[in-house]
């Protein structure tokens, strides 16, 4: 697709969760609602894990199957009646042979499933003192990269832990994208580490634009998200963050920043690839 603007508005809706599914949903169909309203996004971003608690035990309580579950209805019908694009965030995914997935479904302004992005990198860490989380207990693992495109920018798609690795954004660039969306539920143990230094470090690897949707965090939960839902430009500067609570982060991003930064730090050039490279293995 030819690029047919430069600027594009975002809405990040940065949502409270709860343990009632019809709840989170209709929760973010009223702010979805009030976003096209008040702000007239081209595209929209849900947060990681937005219809459900973020627990491993709650996972395939919790799963739901793609296109045709309750979750995937709300968003498409939401797509097609506002004509928006909804990266919309994550759920669990009930799929083939039984496996439930961490996947982001992406709706287009005609109300189809253009995308789904099974979360790549599982959550397995456990960090002394701090958070013990083993997503691979209950969820398996994606193995594909997600690309869309809207109106004529590439836009990758990861799911939180996913930011982790470079070599995927990087892949990402290689393949032409000049902005990688990641639903996300940072904690309070890596939140105040690693959210912000790992999205300008994605975004400066790549000189492209890194935008985050956290849930908003509730501290009486089981896990506590850092919130600051996030837009990072392509030269790896915050363009904006939300704050900790429920909130409605609106960027408008200019794609030529993407193009003045590689122009004026040409690195994609100067890599030494007679010496290294970062390439896709086939599946
Ligand atoms: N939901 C996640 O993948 C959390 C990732 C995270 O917190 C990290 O530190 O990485």
């Amino acid at each position: 697709m030819s690029k047919t603007s430069n600027i594009m508005r975002l809405a990040l809706l940065q949502l409270k969760g709860s343990k009632d599914k019809v709840a989170n949903v209709q929760n973010a169909v009223s702010k979805i609602e009030a976003a096209v309203k008040e702000h007239k996004p081209r595209l929209i971003t849900l947060p990681e894990c937005f219809n459900a608690p973020y627990g491993t035990k709650y996972f395939r309580e919790y799963s739901e199957t793609i296109p045709d579950g309750y979750t995937s209805l709300q968003l498409s019908n939401l797509a097609k009646k506002h004509q928006v694009y909804i990266v919309g965030g994550t759920i669990p995914e009930l799929g083939e042979n039984d496996a439930i997935y961490n996947t982001c479904t992406v709706w287009s302004p005609t109300g189809d499933l253009v995308a789904k992005h099974r979360k790549m990198h599982l959550f397995d860490i456990d960090v002394k003192g701090g958070i013990r989380f083993k997503e691979s207990e209950t969820l398996s693992a994606g193995n594909d990269f997600t690309i869309i495109d809207v109106d004529g920018h590439k836009i990758g798609i990861g799911i939180c832990y996913d930011i982790r690795f470079e070599e995927m954004a990087r892949l990402y660039r290689n393949a032409g994208c000049e902005m990688i969306i990641y639903p996300a539920a940072f904690n309070m143990t890596t939140g105040p580490l690693h959210w912000e230094l790992l999205q300008r470090s994605r975004a400066n690897d790549n000189q492209l634009f890194v935008v985050t949707t956290s849930p908003a965090r509730d501290t009486s939960a089981e896990y506590v998200a850092y919130g600051h839902s996030m837009v990072v430009n392509p030269w790896a500067k915050v363009q904006q963050s939300a704050s900790e609570g429920e909130e409605t982060l609106v960027a408008d991003i200019d794609f030529s920043e993407v193009e003045q930064v590689r122009q004026q730090i040409p690195v994609f050039g100067q890599r030494r690839l007679d010496l290294y490279a970062t390439e896709k293995k086939s599946t």
